[in-house]
């Protein structure tokens, strides 16, 4: 087996077909939506809030909101929906996860996606959830994750979900590979190739991009859309705290399975990190656009799928991910 990571891989240019790097178009479809980018901010709590998640379903980008206020997420759909904005929500698999797809599915509140967030997702209890979301929302698409094998997504796609994120222990935040010794850590770009080769719907590559070239490379390793932290993290809009030090401002960036996020240090699996400010998330986006807009004029076409037919070097061998411990 090939095993290589995101700083291991170069892609290999094409002759350029634009004229200007601004004829390349970015936005792909997921659920039968289109939108801007091939990018959603991961679905953690110092990430996405709902004002960040109105700010970018008003501006054409796919967003998932977190699970953790649990009982915002009926006010939260409504007020979408009410706005004419999809609504996109997280669940996980408690029994009382099961109830409240019941309530939505009584009160006839169907988000237009809904995402199955745990840490193993190749497990019975995320089969038996993508179940219940199909009997009782079937209109819904339901993302489900995080695993990182091929017999995984199988299994994912064959109990009904409409697509799979891909990424155990890949986090900028994530202690996982270091804890248990598991995952994808050091390897989620060749584990996002062998998924998306057995994968007959979406995968989303979930953790461990760094810079705005791994978009980029996930797509053209099988990706249809990317979920990304740390980059989307320390942003004026970013929910959480804010501290200065030495004159700098810096703001919070916390695993969902960390103590800060849990209230109590059971099962950890994630840390918290100071972000240095980053100013305007609209900036990101913007410059993320430009930046993968880029990309597409190298692999010689002028949209997201010229980059999944290029080809590619191995440059080195890394095992830490632009992570230094
Ligand atoms: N992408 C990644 O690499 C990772 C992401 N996370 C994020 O952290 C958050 C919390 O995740 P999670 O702890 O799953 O959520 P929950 O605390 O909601 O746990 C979900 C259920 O799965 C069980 N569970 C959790 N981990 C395992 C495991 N390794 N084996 C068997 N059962 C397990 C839990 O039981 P019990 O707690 O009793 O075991 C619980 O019943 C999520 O947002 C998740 O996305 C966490 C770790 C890795
Ligand atoms: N192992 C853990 N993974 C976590 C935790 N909280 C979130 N995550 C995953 O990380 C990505 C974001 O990765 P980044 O490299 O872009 O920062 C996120 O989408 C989750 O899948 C955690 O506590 N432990």
């Amino acid at each position: 087996m090939k095993i290589f990571d995101y700083e291991d891989v170069q892609l290999v240019p094409n002759k350029c077909v634009v004229e200007s790097r601004s004829e390349c178009d970015t936005t792909v479809t997921l659920g039968g939506r289109n939108f801007k980018l091939p990018v959603v901010p991961a679905n953690m709590q110092t990430i996405i809030d709902e004002t960040v998640a109105e700010k970018l379903a008003t501006e054409g980008y796919f967003y998932i909101m977190h699970r953790f206020d649990e009982e915002g997420r009926i006010p939260f759909i409504k007020k979408m929906h009410d706005k004419g904005l999809i609504a996109s929500i997280s669940v996980g698999v408690k029994p009382a996860e099961y109830d409240f797809v019941k309530q939505l599915a009584t009160e006839e509140l169907v988000p237009d996606y809904v995402t199955i967030d745990i840490a193993h997702g190749h497990s019975d209890s995320v089969i038996n959830m993508i179940k219940h979301l199909k009997e009782y929302l079937p209109t819904s698409f339901v993302i489900a994750g995080n695993v990182g094998t091929p017999e995984a997504v199988r299994e994912l796609e064959n109990a009904g979900a409409d697509a799979t994120k891909v990424g155990i222990g890949p986090g900028k935040v994530c202690i996982t590979k270091l804890k248990t010794g598991f995952g994808t850590g050091g390897w989620q770009l060749s584990a996002v190739r062998r998924c998306s080769k057995a994968a007959r719907k979406p995968i989303i590559a979930d953790g461990g991009i760094r810079t705005h070239g791994d978009i980029a490379k996930s797509i053209r390793f099988g990706a249809t859309m990317v979920m990304i932290g740390s980059l989307f993290a320390g942003h004026e809009e970013s929910p959480g705290q804010m501290k200065e030090e030495n004159g700098e401002l810096f703001k919070e960036y916390f695993g969902s399975a960390s103590e800060y996020q849990k209230g109590e240090h059971k099962n950890v699996e994630g840390k918290k990190i100071w972000i240095k400010y980053r100013g305007k998330l609209s900036d990101t986006l913007n410059e993320m656009q430009q930046d993968l807009q880029s990309s597409i004029s190298y692999s010689g076409g002028k949209d997201l799928e010229a980059i999944r037919k290029v080809d590619y070097v191995i440059v080195k061998n890394s095992i830490f991910n632009g992570d230094i411990f």
